[in-house]
């Protein structure tokens, strides 16, 4: 392929052209170093099938493979406990990293660990590989094939996808969260609207890293091959990253879609079964489920389970109690958020209320463990996915929405905002 007259580039196409040995432009087929390739627990057997009998190889460069044990940690069964035992066995033998149960999610831990940084491309075994985006990381999900043919050759190929601009326009109100902007930007672009394309949002200096993380973690759920958040605020200076010039778009880059969101007209979300894209103003959910008990409320997840997280769960429950018959689990989203919500106070706060509080990792986000739905259970998750059979029975009914309003749903034991719960004084 002869080297095409150049032109202005979107985020995708700068970094798998700065990532590879020629300027490639939507729909070209890159091959592309690897800075970083994840693997987690409910894939390491996959994965190192692969390079031990399929591939014969090792990890070329062992110091860019991380293997993170997260999403049943601790194990349930035998035979989880013997994957995991694997994949330690596995770590040992290579070099590679491994973060064992109770580091976290392995979004949360890469993103703390600076194994995801501006430029990079970042290969994860899960498809909310996209997360890295927040700090304008070319992420991905792959399955086990094409994640130990980058391990073993520190490289990739993949067909450079076309990008869809979403820009954010005003500020968020008060009670508004990134998760709702999240949802929203799913409602607009529907569960398939941006099937194997990059999502580039335009964001200016809104947004923490956290919320940025928010953001490009639920671009799968459209479809999306990448969720880049072009830099800006904090992320240029809190996180000690040398932001690339060549990572920003060019003028003139070409999206097949461009949509913009108004933050400033944007009212708390939430997605109803089944489809994420199933999106509702909550005030509206509010009424139609008045006389709906909500039996579990999951605060956590690669979503949402930062320390910000927690601080607007805690917020709403702080000195209040959870509603009998509603149970709330929270799960920090890493070992250090435990630690900071433990430092300030946050998890005693949540634990008095009446939080069952967990180790960090996935928790019940794929229904495998620590809190799995029983048939007609309703719960209110802050995670991204809200499928049938998700959280445990496929008759489980699952809502998504941010940390907020899930705490205030825990307290009054069915959908609610926090003004619902706010406006009651604090019991003296
Ligand atoms: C099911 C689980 C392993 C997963 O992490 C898989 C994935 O996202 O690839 C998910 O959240 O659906
Ligand atoms: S927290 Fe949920 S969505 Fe995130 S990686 Fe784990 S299982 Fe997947």
């Amino acid at each position: 392929m002869t080297n095409p007259t150049p032109r202005p580039q979107t985020m995708a196409e700068k970094i798998l052209s700065r990532r590879g040995t020629m300027a490639v432009y939507a729909g070209d087929l890159a091959v592309v170093e690897v800075d970083q390739v994840m693997v987690v627990d409910s894939i390491a057997q996959s994965f190192i099938q692969r390079m031990q009998q399929d591939l014969n190889a090792t990890p070329k460069y062992p110091e860019r493979v991380s293997i993170v044990i997260d999403h049943v940690a601790p194990a349930s069964t035998v035979s989880v406990a013997q994957a995991q035992k694997e994949a330690r066995e596995y770590a040992a033998q290579t070099g590679v990293r491994l973060f064992d149960v109770g580091r976290g999610i392995c979004h949360q831990v890469l993103m703390e660990e600076g194994l995801a940084r501006p430029g990079w491309i970042v290969l994860g075994s899960d498809s909310h590989s996209t997360t890295y985006g927040a700090v304008a990381a070319f992420g991905t999900g792959m399955g086990a094939t094409d994640i130990a043919l980058a391990a073993a050759s520190g490289k990739t190929w993949l067909k450079v996808p076309e990008s869809v601009k979403v820009t954010f326009t005003g500020d968020l109100r008060a009670g508004v969260s990134a998760k709702d902007v999240a949802l929203e930007m799913i409602r607009r672009l529907g569960a398939d609207g941006a099937t194997y394309q990059s999502i580039e949002m335009h964001a200016g200096d809104r947004f923490t890293r956290g919320e940025r993380m928010t953001l490009a973690n639920l671009c799968v759920e459209a479809g999306a091959k990448a969720g880049l958040v072009v830099p800006g605020g904090e992320i240029l200076t809190a996180y000690g990253y040398d932001i690339p010039d060549w990572v920003y778009p060019d003028e003139g880059a070409t999206y097949v879609q461009s949509i913009e969101i108004d933050l400033a007209n944007l009212n708390p979300r939430m997605s109803a079964p089944s489809e994420v894209d199933n999106v509702f103003d909550v005030a509206d959910l509010r009424e139609q489920l008045r006389d709906q008990h909500v039996d579990q409320v999951f605060i956590g997840t690669c979503t949402n389970g930062r320390i910000e997280d927690l601080h607007a769960a805690a917020d709403v429950l702080r000195g209040r109690r959870v509603a009998p018959g509603t149970r709330l689990l929270v799960i920090p989203a890493s070992s250090q958020v435990m630690e900071d919500a433990m430092a300030d106070g946050t998890l005693l706060t949540l634990q008095r209320a009446g939080a069952v509080l967990g180790t960090p990792g996935c928790g019940p986000c794929m229904g495998r463990h620590q809190g799995v739905l029983a048939p007609g259970e309703v719960c209110v998750s802050t995670s991204n996915r809200n499928f049938i059979g998700r959280m445990g029975d496929k008759d489980a009914h699952i809502y998504l929405a941010s940390p907020a309003v899930a705490a205030a749903t825990a307290v009054m034991g069915r959908v609610a905002l926090p003004e619902d719960v706010l406006a009651t004084p604090v019991p003296a």
